[in-house]
């Protein structure tokens, strides 16, 4: 993996992984969680959250899946804790509002630092709630300025941050050229429907000034496609 960036600010190397469907999307209509990828894209998944120093996903993720964000094998969570680090990375939910619901699986599951990333319009009552179960970052005046936020994450130590999903937070990521590498699983099912999220949401660039990507590598796994892009630099 190249962990070279070329951005003048002083960011981790930051990569999106997803599993997605053969028709792009990453959940249904209803933005309900679906089981796309094998259990061979699984472990993947795993080792690379062994590796990374955090993993970062938006409050419409937690809000719709309520994922744990945890290292689900118990010899990779071993193998952090003899190299001296948490079990789990770093779990950091961008979260404008402070809307993450403070039984959250997120704060329930496993060990290891959980990070809030707030604006300044967050209520102070939430914040207040919110600190007693993770470290309060804000950054941006309504919505978390995603900027600020991953220049904090590096100054606190994380190198390397997975971003999964969703669809809205991938978006914000991409169009601040602030995302290093793109790994998706395209999975051997359409999920269809027009309002479906697909693996980037958001505005969409303009004819003009689309996102340019370099294949890096790609391998058949499970029933489906691995690909890695690496995001070429403009
Ligand atoms: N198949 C897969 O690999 C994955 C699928 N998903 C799916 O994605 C869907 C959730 O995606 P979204 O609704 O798009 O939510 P999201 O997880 O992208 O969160 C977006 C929300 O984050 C907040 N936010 C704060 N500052 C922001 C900023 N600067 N930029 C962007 N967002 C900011 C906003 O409230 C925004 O609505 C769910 O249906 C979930 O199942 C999520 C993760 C992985
Ligand atoms: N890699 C992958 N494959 C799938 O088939 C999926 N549906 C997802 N979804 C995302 O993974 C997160 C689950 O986290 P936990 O297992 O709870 O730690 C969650 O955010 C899903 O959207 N990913």
């Amino acid at each position: 993996m190249n962990e070279k960036q070329t951005n003048t600010i002083n960011r981790p190397f930051i990569f999106l992984n997803a599993a997605v469907s053969a028709d792009g999307k990453i959940s249904t209509k209803e933005r309900k969680q679906v089981k796309i990828s094998g259990d061979n894209d699984f472990e993947r998944v795993d080792e690379l959250k062994k590796e990374s120093d955090g993993v970062m996903v938006g409050i419409g993720t937690v809000l719709a899946d309520d994922p744990s964000l945890t290292i689900k094998s118990e010899n990779r969570k071993k193998y952090r804790k003899n190299n001296g680090l948490d079990e789990n990375p770093a779990r950091i939910v961008v979260d404008s509002n402070g809307r993450t619901p403070i039984d959250a699986d997120i704060f329930k599951k496993g060990e290891g630092k959980r990070v809030i990333a707030v604006s300044k319009c967050a209520p102070e009552k939430k914040i207040k709630t919110l600190k007693e179960k993770a470290d309060i970052i804000v950054a941006g005046n309504d919505k978390v300025d995603l900027k600020i936020l991953v220049e904090k994450l590096k100054d606190m130590g994380i190198e390397k941050l997975m971003v999964e999903g969703g669809s809205n937070l991938n978006w914000s990521l991409l169009s601040l050229k602030l995302v290093d590498e793109i790994h998706a699983f395209i999975g051997n099912i359409i999920i269809g429907g027009s309002t479906a999220p697909s693996l980037v949401g958001g505005s969409g660039f303009p004819e003009t000034d689309m996102l340019k990507l370099k294949l890096v590598d790609f391998e058949q796994m499970d029933d489906g496609l691995l690909v890695r892009w690496q995001v070429e630099k403009q």
